[in-house]
C-alpha cells in the first residue's frame, strides 16, 4: 500500500508539512495551491526537498471552476490552466485534480462538458500530465462520481481520469458499489476521509468536519474494498479538511493520519481475507481487570473506598503501591508519582492474549511504557493512550497473576482472589476526559487499538458550554468507555470510575454511616424528577436524602451518586435495573454544574 496526504489536513507552513509527512512514513503528498503560493520556497526547491525526504508529488490541485462554461470564459479557463501545467513540470508533478464545477457552470450538457474536459486533457497531454476529474458534493451540475465518471468515458482521453473522494460519496448518500464498473487503471486517484454524520449544509461539513478513517461514521472499509476491487492500485491519500488538525502540532497530526490509514487498511484487508496490510486482530475484550489511580499521596482515596465498602487488598511486596476491591472491581492505589493530587492513570482489560494486543497496539504506533517489574512479577505490555493513560492488557486471571504480590490484605472478607464481599459489583464504565486538540485522536485509539466502537455521540450543556460525550464500548458492552470534551477554554472535566453495584440505596446509606459526604444535589432537580417520571413520594425522599440521581428509559433504570472530586478524579456507583443501557446523561448537567460550585 502507497500512502498519500494532502498538504491541507496539516498545520504549518509548506515545507514544516513535508518534513512531517516524511517523518509519519507517507510515500508521497497531495500538494493544494494556496500551500505553494504562500511560501517562499521556489516550485524547484520544493521538488528538491521533496525528493531528498522520499516523497512523492502524487497530485497537484492549481485551480477550479473549469468546465462548463461557454467558449470565451473557457478560452481564459485553458489559459489558467496552461500557466499551471508550466508549473506542474517544475514541480516535477504529473497528476492535476479537477474539481467539478461549483461557482461559474451554467452549462448543463454532458457532451459540452465531456468536450470540454477533451480538450483540456489534450492541453495537459503536451505538457505529460494526467487529469484526475472529481465530483464534488456541491458541483452546480456535476455532484455525483457516476456523473463524473460518464463525463470522462465521453471525453475518451487517454490522460483523462476520474478521481474518487469517499466524502463526496458518501456525505451524499451515494451507493459506492458502482466503483467496481470503473476500470482500475481510470481511476486516477483516491481521497479518503471520514466524517461524523451530521446534519448540516455538505460544503461546510467537508470544510470543517472532516475526520481520519476510524473516526467517523463512514463506512470506509466497505468503500476501500470497491476500489480496489476496481483494480486501483494507486495511494490510498486523506484529504481531511478539520478545523482542528490545521492547529495542533503538524509533527503529531501527520503519525495520527498515518495511523487512520495501517487501521483503514488492516481492517480492510480483514473484511475481504486478503493477506497484506494485516496487522493482528484486535482481541475481543473480556471485562476492566484493574483501574489506577495515581498520587503522590493518596490517604484520601484510601479514606473514600473504605467509606464506599471497598475492601482493602493488600499492599504491593516491592512498591508503594495498594489494592482496594469491590466484588469484581479492582482500584490500584499507586503512589510512585510525581504528581501530587490523585488522577486516573492507567486501565487494565482482560483479552485471550496480551502479547498479541501489544503487537497490534505497537503496529498502530501506540507508544510502549516502560513499567518497572521485579523478578518474580507478572510482566504487563503496556502502551499509552494519547492523552498518556496507559492501558494494560491482561490474558492470565487476576488471581493468578498480579493479585499476588498484595499483602496483608484484609483477610476476613478478601479471600485473595480479587473478589470481596458478596456484591456483584464491576466496573460499570470510565469516564475519561480529553482537550480539543486530544478527541479525535483518541477515537482512533480506542477503536484501532482495542477494537472498540463509537457510539453516537450526545452534548451535554456543562456551565461553561456543551460538553461532548461519545461512548466507546466494546461489542458485549462488557469494557465502556464514554469519552468527554469540554469547550477549548473550559477547565478540564474531572475523569472518573463508575462502578456497578446491587442494592445502591443500602450501599449510599452505610457510605454516609461511615462519613461519605456526596456530591450534593439541588432540591429542584427531585421537583423535575417528581413531574418526568411520577415517582411514588417515598422513594423520591429517599432519593433526595441520600444524594441519589436517577433516570429511566424503555428498558429499565439507573440510579446513581457520585462522590467528590479528589484531585482529578472521582468515583460513581451506579445500579442497572433491567435493561438500563445508558450512563444516566439526562444527570450529567447536574454533576458537571455541581462539580463547578
Ligand atoms: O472544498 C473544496 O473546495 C475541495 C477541494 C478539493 C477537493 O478534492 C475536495 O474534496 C474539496
Ligand atoms: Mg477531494
Amino acid at each position: 500500500m502507497r500512502t498519500s496526504i494532502a498538504t491541507v489536513c496539516l498545520s504549518g507552513s509548506l515545507t514544516a508539512k513535508l518534513h512531517a509527512c516524511a517523518e509519519a512514513g507517507f510515500d508521497g503528498v497531495e500538494i493544494m495551491d494556496t500551500d505553494l503560493l504562500v511560501s517562499y520556497e521556489s516550485p524547484e526547491e520544493i521538488r528538491t526537498l521533496c525528493e531528498r525526504l522520499g516523497l512523492s508529488i502524487d497530485l497537484f490541485q492549481p485551480f477550479r471552476d473549469f468546465e462548463g462554461v461557454e467558449e470565451e470564459p473557457l478560452q481564459d479557463n485553458l489559459r489558467r490552466a496552461e500557466e499551471k501545467f508550466q508549473l506542474m513540470r517544475r514541480l516535477g508533478a504529473d497528476t492535476v485534480l479537477v474539481c467539478s464545477n461549483a461557482g461559474t457552470a451554467t452549462v448543463d450538457d454532458d457532451a459540452r462538458v465531456a468536450e470540454q474536459l477533451g480538450r483540456l486533457a489534450d492541453l495537459a497531454a503536451g505538457y505529460d500530465i494526467r487529469i484526475a476529474y472529481e465530483a464534488l458534493a456541491w458541483g452546480r451540475f456535476v455532484n455525483d462520481y457516476r456523473h463524473a465518471w460518464k463525463l470522462v468515458e465521453m471525453a475518451d482521453r487517454p490522460n483523462l481520469g476520474t478521481c474518487l473522494d469517499s466524502f463526496h460519496i458518501l456525505a451524499r448518500g451515494h451507493d459506492p458499489s458502482a466503483i467496481e464498473q470503473i476500470p482500475g487503471e481510470k481511476i486516477y486517484f483516491l481521497q479518503l476521509a471520514d466524517a461524523p454524520q451530521l446534519d448540516m449544509d455538505v460544503l461546510s461539513w467537508s470544510r470543517h468536519h472532516r475526520l481520519f478513517p476510524g473516526e467517523g461514521s463512514f463506512d470506509l472499509t466497505a468503500f476501500l474494498t470497491h476500489v480496489l476491487r476496481a483494480g486501483y492500485r494507486g495511494p490510498l491519500s486523506l484529504e481531511v479538511f478539520n478545523d482542528t488538525f490545521r492547529q495542533t502540532d503538524v509533527v503529531s497530526t501527520a503519525a495520527h493520519a498515518r495511523r487512520s490509514l495501517t487501521w483503514l487498511a488492516d481492517r480492510t484487508a480483514a473484511a475481504n481475507s486478503w493477506e497484506t496490510d494485516r496487522l493482528e486482530d484486535p482481541q475481543p475484550l473480556q471485562d476492566v481487570d484493574f483501574v489506577e489511580i495515581s498520587g503522590n499521596s493518596l490517604d484520601d482515596v484510601d479514606e473514600m473506598l473504605a467509606q464506599l465498602g471497598f475492601t482493602f487488598g493488600g499492599k504491593h511486596r516491592s512498591k508503594p503501591v495498594r489494592l482496594w476491591s469491590l466484588g469484581e472491581s479492582r482500584i490500584i492505589l499507586n503512589e510512585q508519582s510525581r504528581e501530587d493530587s490523585p488522577r486516573l492513570s492507567a486501565v487494565g482489560v482482560r483479552v485471550d492474549s496480551a502479547e498479541q494486543a501489544a503487537r497490534r497496539g505497537a503496529a498502530l504506533g501506540a507508544p510502549a511504557v516502560f513499567r518497572r517489574t521485579y523478578a518474580g512479577e507478572h510482566v504487563l505490555h503496556p502502551v499509552a493512550a494519547p492523552d498518556g493513560t496507559v492501558v494494560y492488557w491482561n490474558d492470565q486471571p487476576p488471581e493468578g497473576t498480579w493479585i499476588r504480590e498484595f499483602e496483608g490484605g484484609d483477610a476476613e472478607s478478601f479471600d485473595g482472589s480479587g473478589r470481596s464481599g458478596s456484591r456483584a459489583a464491576c466496573v460499570d464504565h470510565i469516564n475519561l476526559s480529553y482537550r480539543w486538540h486530544e478527541f479525535e485522536e483518541a477515537v482512533l485509539f480506542f477503536h484501532s487499538v482495542l477494537g472498540l466502537s463509537s457510539q453516537d455521540a450526545q452534548d451535554v450543556p456543562g456551565p461553561q458550554g456543551l460538553v461532548r460525550s461519545q461512548v466507546m464500548r466494546s461489542t458485549d458492552g462488557a469494557v465502556r468507555l464514554p469519552l468527554n470534551l469540554a469547550p477549548p477554554t473550559a477547565p478540564m472535566p474531572a475523569r472518573h470510575v463508575a462502578v456497578g453495584c446491587t442494592g445502591i440505596v443500602e450501599l449510599a446509606r452505610a457510605a454516609r454511616r461511615r462519613g461519605l459526604q456526596f456530591l450534593k444535589v439541588p432540591d429542584n432537580y427531585y421537583a423535575d424528577l417528581r413531574a418526568k417520571f411520577g415517582l411514588q413520594e417515598n422513594f423520591l425522599t429517599e432519593l433526595q436524602e441520600l444524594d441519589l440521581l436517577y433516570d429511566r428509559s424503555d428498558s429499565g433504570e439507573f440510579i446513581h451518586f457520585y462522590t467528590p472530586t479528589l484531585g482529578d478524579v472521582f468515583l460513581e456507583m451506579v445500579e442497572r435495573i433491567g435493561d438500563y443501557d445508558g450512563y444516566g446523561a439526562p444527570n450529567a448537567p447536574v454533576r458537571l454544574a455541581a462539580q463547578r460550585s
